[in-house]
């Protein structure tokens, strides 16, 4: 538990050597400005509109950026303060507290854990802890989440179900935006669904150090929740541009599967989170994956003869494999998969 950031970092005047990030991929400037045309849908007024009007809204996101700011989705203004707060206290509690679900092994199903899964053989550590669990369905791993705070398994549980069934809504209109049958993403392809909490204590020196280094998310699709701390950045047109942190709005991010699924019509933008000097940062990530051997292809509707596939099939495991071995955590994961 020594490992853990928080165990140690606030005692620190100057950031370790194993933090230190190449020139070539260190944040430098950190003050780089906020993307101001990132998409905001505000789903229920464009539901109210008409649901077709919702389709091309989050179909134009999705095509252009990849990435965009939901609000009025539907999700409790309470819950999610709930489930901040409460993320928020565990990462503050005292190491005793924490330790039942501190592990170094990548393969539990729950657990707390400092930069990467690979902590022993990584060149460079990341500035962040991470608490991740898997919540889908709840029955089957409520019992391996934290029992402390108290209150713990009550707001997640609750916030899992209903991030759950927004997600659902979310993938029927990209569903219908795509031209894909009704059900596509149903099953499979969502099946395994994660909740995992970055917190970022503050850094000594936010400009070489990165809580999360450039990469685009291995899964189908990313429901961000942040703080009011800025940290979240997009690389778009060769540059970094920051992602404003919205109240009570969840940061939509397309995973390396939707690309691939969507023949590259829809794309999976490169992002990373950096640190800064004075305040706590915290980011809860619901992540919906398909299951290890579901097979992951473009769309048939979506392949004609003047559109060929882009991508050949695989499982979703073999995809896995390769984002963590080679470590390619950008749109270098999809070159073994890419028909040329
Ligand atoms: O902390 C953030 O804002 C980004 C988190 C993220 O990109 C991830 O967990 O994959
Ligand atoms: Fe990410």
């Amino acid at each position: 538990m020594e490992k853990l950031l928080t165990s140690w970092s606030s005692t620190v005047k100057s950031l370790p050597e194993s933090y230190v990030f190449p020139v070539d991929s260190r944040p430098g400037d950190t003050n780089v400005p906020f993307c101001d045309t990132i998409p905001v849908v505000d789903l229920e007024n464009a539901l109210a509109r008409d649901r077709q009007h919702a389709v091309q809204l989050i179909l134009k996101a999705c095509q252009d950026y990849g990435l965009f700011q939901l609000i009025n989705h539907g999700v409790d203004d309470n819950l999610l303060h709930d489930t901040m707060n409460v993320v928020q206290e565990f990462f503050g509690m005292p190491n005793e507290d924490k330790a039942s679900v501190y592990s170094e092994d990548p393969t539990k199903k729950c657990r707390l854990y400092t930069s990467t899964y690979d902590y022993e053989n990584e060149k460079v550590h990341l500035w962040r802890d991470n608490l991740r669990h898997h919540c889908y369905p709840i029955n089957e791993f409520i019992h391996l989440w934290p029992k402390k705070p108290t209150r713990y398994r009550d707001v997640i549980g609750e916030y899992s179900l209903q991030v759950g069934n927004l997600s659902a809504k979310i993938l029927d209109l990209m569903c219908d935006g795509l031209g894909l049958g009704p059900g596509y993403f149903g099953d499979g392809l969502t099946r395994i669904q994660l909740f995992s909490a970055n917190h970022y204590p503050p850094c000594p020196s936010p400009n070489l150090a990165l809580g999360l280094p450039k990469h685009c998310d291995a899964n189908l699709i990313t429901f961000l929740l942040q703080d009011e701390i800025y940290g979240l950045q997009v690389y778009r047109n060769g540059e970094w541009a920051g992602v404003q942190p919205l109240h009570n709005a969840f940061v939509v991010i397309l995973g390396h599967q939707a690309q691939v699924i969507s023949n590259g019509k829809l794309i999976s933008p490169e992002h990373r989170a950096i640190t800064n000097s004075t305040n706590h940062r915290t980011s809860i990530v619901y992540s919906i994956n398909p299951k290890p051997d579901s097979v992951i292809e473009p769309a048939k509707v979506l392949i004609n003869k003047s559109n060929h596939a882009r991508y050949r099939a695989y499982m979703f495991k073999e995809f896995l494999k390769t984002y963590e071995e080679k470590k390619n955590y950008n749109e270098g994961a999809l070159e073994d998969f890419k028909i040329v």
